[in-house]
């Protein structure tokens, strides 16, 4: 039966028996883990695009799972990641998570040079000794951290295969971040890809579109099945390019993902319904407080010209908030099927008549 299988197929049987075995030869201790063969760096391209295992010269590797350690193997979708991002021979690419470096060594060869950012003190050492032993080291730096710690060189795009527990404050860091670049592209989780897709009107428009797509235009490149990675995914995924819009919204960053984090906070309410409930006129009035006293005479000459008292009681400034609402035609509407226009729109409404969103710190820039 096992002849009867296609190689690839075969393959697959391997690592899967070898899976199982360790899995009942593990300790608790690593249930978690993995072990699976190193892809040898001069290891053959089958016609199906997947590397042929050589068993000889293997080395046991636990690739765990709370690091997002699932290699992509096939070739062809590696080629055809790096042909989608459109790296120039004068390009600096940052990766993250270059794992054992089959993507590292396609952008190698594509790039000006390469800054790989990698948590994991074994894959840095396989990696430094893959890209040694094909004499590309003077094109690399490794930067062994947690991405998500680490203040990026400057770099012309971004090509990697993520971790996908980090998806969301690491797509943050990008768009939100003080870095300029051409592109991300960027494989993630299929069902995160499509909360990024998803646009104004969509059922399922939510916070983490909006606030991504107030600065960057995302797209979808293809789809990626979970067996095209070892160990596989429980998930299919998604490679996507992101593009950071020439022309930004002036807007106070904080404040709208404040602002955003309140409107989309309980999915299908309309505003009115949103901003009538006791607790966010609480929050709101507390915080409009903290902002008119933070920003001293300018703001709070402006409060008091809206006739915004600062000891109004909640009842007095719910109206004012649903007033503005009301006025100016928001009352009915939900959140998801307003454009950025009209949510940019809301917020200078509320900001003017001295309501303001946030009193969080940077921190909170990475909190979708
Ligand atoms: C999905 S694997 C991708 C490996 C490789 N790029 C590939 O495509 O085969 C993700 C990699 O990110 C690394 N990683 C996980 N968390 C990280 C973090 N916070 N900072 C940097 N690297 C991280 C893991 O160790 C792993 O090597």
């Amino acid at each position: 039966m096992f002849m009867s299988l296609t190689p690839r197929e075969r393959e697959r049987v391997m690592i899967q028996k070898t899976v199982c075995s360790f899995r009942i030869r593990s300790s608790s201790a690593c249930f978690s883990s993995l072990l699976v063969f190193r892809r040898n760096s001069h290891s053959q391209t089958r016609g199906n695009g997947h590397q042929v295992v050589e068993k000889k010269q293997h080395e046991g590797l636990f690739l765990q799972k709370s690091k997002g350690q699932h290699l992509l193997t096939n070739t062809r979708i590696l080629d055809a990641i790096v042909r989608s991002s459109h790296v120039r021979p004068t390009d600096t690419v940052l990766e993250i998570g270059p794992g054992t470096g089959n993507l590292t060594m396609k952008l190698l060869e594509a790039a000006h040079h390469v800054v790989a950012v990698e948590l994991d003190k074994r894959m840095v050492e396989i990696l430094h000794k893959r890209v040694c032993d094909h004499a590309f080291q003077h094109k690399l730096t490794i930067i062994q951290k947690d991405v998500l710690k680490t203040d990026f060189p400057e770099f012309d795009l971004v090509v990697a295969n993520i971790p996908y527990n980090i998806s969301s404050p690491l797509v943050a860091k990008l768009v939100y971040g003080s870095n300029t670049f051409r592109t991300a592209t960027l494989l993630l989780q299929k069902e995160f890809s499509r909360r990024l897709l998803a646009n104004p009107g969509d059922s399922d428009f939510n916070r983490l579109a909006v606030n991504v797509k107030l600065l960057a235009d995302v797209k979808l490149l293809m789809d990626v099945s979970k067996r095209e990675f070892v160990p596989p995914p429980k998930v299919d995924s998604s490679v996507v390019i992101i593009t950071p819009k020439e022309v930004k919204p002036d807007v106070d960053v904080r404040e709208w993902l404040a602002f955003t984090r309140t409107c989309f906070g309980k999915k299908n309410k309309t505003l009115g319904s949103m901003f009538r409930q006791k607790k966010k006129v609480a929050e709101l009035l507390s915080l409009s407080r903290v902002g008119i006293a933070a920003n001293a005479s300018d703001a709070v000459e402006e409060g008091e010209e809206q006739g915004l008292c600062l000891d109004a009681d909640a009842s007095v400034f719910k109206e004012r908030v649903v007033g503005i609402l009301r006025s100016n035609g928001f009352e009915d509407k939900r959140p998801s099927k307003l454009s950025h226009g009209e949510l940019l729109r809301l917020l200078a409404l509320f900001n003017q008549a001295g309501i303001s969103f946030h009193s969080l710190p940077i921190m909170d820039l990475h909190d979708y």
